[in-house]
């Protein structure tokens, strides 16, 4: 079968990214730590307990991404609560982390994710749902101030295309990965945003159409319908994420928490809400040293030197 991956990253991304195609298969990933670890990794970043289903270490010439690879081979990345509490960790730590500008996720060779944990889900009855609140904190990826970018390699199902509509900027690599959360064939609706956010990012028709089928769609089919931003060949996907995210991550911080808030302010409230959102954003980096320092760049012909301030 053919694998399409992808990449998503934010300005924004609820959200993340930008995309390019490939269809061969993938080249196998060196283990974290190992010397050929992703361009510019800086080593394992740890904040408590090592990550029993993550790698999470800073890439780049800067060590400014934080990248985090889902580890879940045996059950093809899917998301079960020890993951998802691992991923928040992750995030809370980049996010707490000055030196990091932008995070990049991304999935193994054969898998970005296989959705939620079936097994894990399969016994649960209402009362553990509820009263357990279940997927509490699911949402931690949109909440994250710092831009993030999905790098989708393989299979991205359900909820990973959710994940994906979090972060704002994906980038796809192969033919054909992206599959809806499938509400038909294994359960009544998909519930960790995936009629939301899918719809938002793509439409009614093509959302009705993937939840109600089930079927998969091909990068290129992702990126026409604006799922992602960019499609890339397998062997430059997480190369092509992690340049997105250092670029990300050499502008001021400050304001380009900002604009992330601006442009999804757009994604989820009416148009005079996000134009009121964004009119107080923009008043707000007036009152910052980057700001100042930008337009004197500009205006010097010079580069500009953020402070983060
Ligand atoms: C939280 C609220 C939202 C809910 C909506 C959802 O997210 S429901 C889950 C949606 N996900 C799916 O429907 C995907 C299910 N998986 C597949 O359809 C296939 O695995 C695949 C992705 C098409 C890949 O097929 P392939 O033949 O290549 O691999 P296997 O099926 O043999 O899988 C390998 C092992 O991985 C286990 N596994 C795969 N997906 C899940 C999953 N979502 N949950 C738990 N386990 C999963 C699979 O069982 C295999 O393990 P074994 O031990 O060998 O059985």
């Amino acid at each position: 079968m053919s694998l399409a991956r992808a990449c998503a990253c934010t300005h924004g991304l609820t959200h993340m990214w930008h995309s390019l195609v490939c269809s061969r298969a993938p080249p196998a990933r060196p283990p974290a730590g190992s010397r050929s670890a992703p361009r510019g990794a800086r080593g394992q970043r740890r904040a408590g307990p090592p990550f029993q289903f993550l790698q999470v270490q800073k890439a780049g010439s800067k060590g400014s991404v934080g990248l985090i690879r889902l580890q879940r081979p045996q059950a093809l990345n899917a998301l079960c609560e020890g993951l998802m509490a691992e991923l928040r960790r992750a995030l809370d730590a980049f996010e707490a982390d000055a030196q990091v500008g932008a995070i990049v996720i991304t999935g193994s060779d054969k898998a970005f994710a296989a959705g939620a944990d079936i097994k894990e889900m399969q016994g649960k009855s209402f009362q553990q749902c509820y009263g357990g609140a279940f997927l509490a904190g699911w949402d931690r990826v949109a909440t994250v101030r710092k831009p993030t970018i999905a790098a989708v390699n393989g299979y991205a199902v359900s909820v990973p295309v959710s994940l994906r509509a979090l972060c704002r900027v994906p980038h796809a690599r192969g033919r054909d990965s992206w599959r809806s959360p499938p509400a038909v064939p294994i359960t009544p609706s998909p519930g960790a945003g995936g009629t939301q956010r899918l719809t938002r990012a793509v439409g009614k028709s093509l959302a009705m159409e993937m939840v109600l089928t089930g079927e998969r769609i091909s990068a290129a089919e992702a990126k026409a319908a604006g799922l992602v931003s960019k499609v890339f060949p397998v062997d430059k996907l997480l190369d092509a994420a992690i340049s997105c995210a250092e670029k990300i991550a050499s502008n001021s911080k400050l304001v380009v928490a900002m604009a992330k808030e601006s442009v999804n302010a757009a994604f989820e409230t009416t148009l005079a809400e996000g134009n009121r959102t964004e009119k107080r954003l923009f008043y707000a980096t007036f009152a910052t040293d980057d700001r100042k320092e930008g337009m004197t760049a500009f205006v010097e012909k010079r580069k500009a030197n953020f402070t983060d301030s």
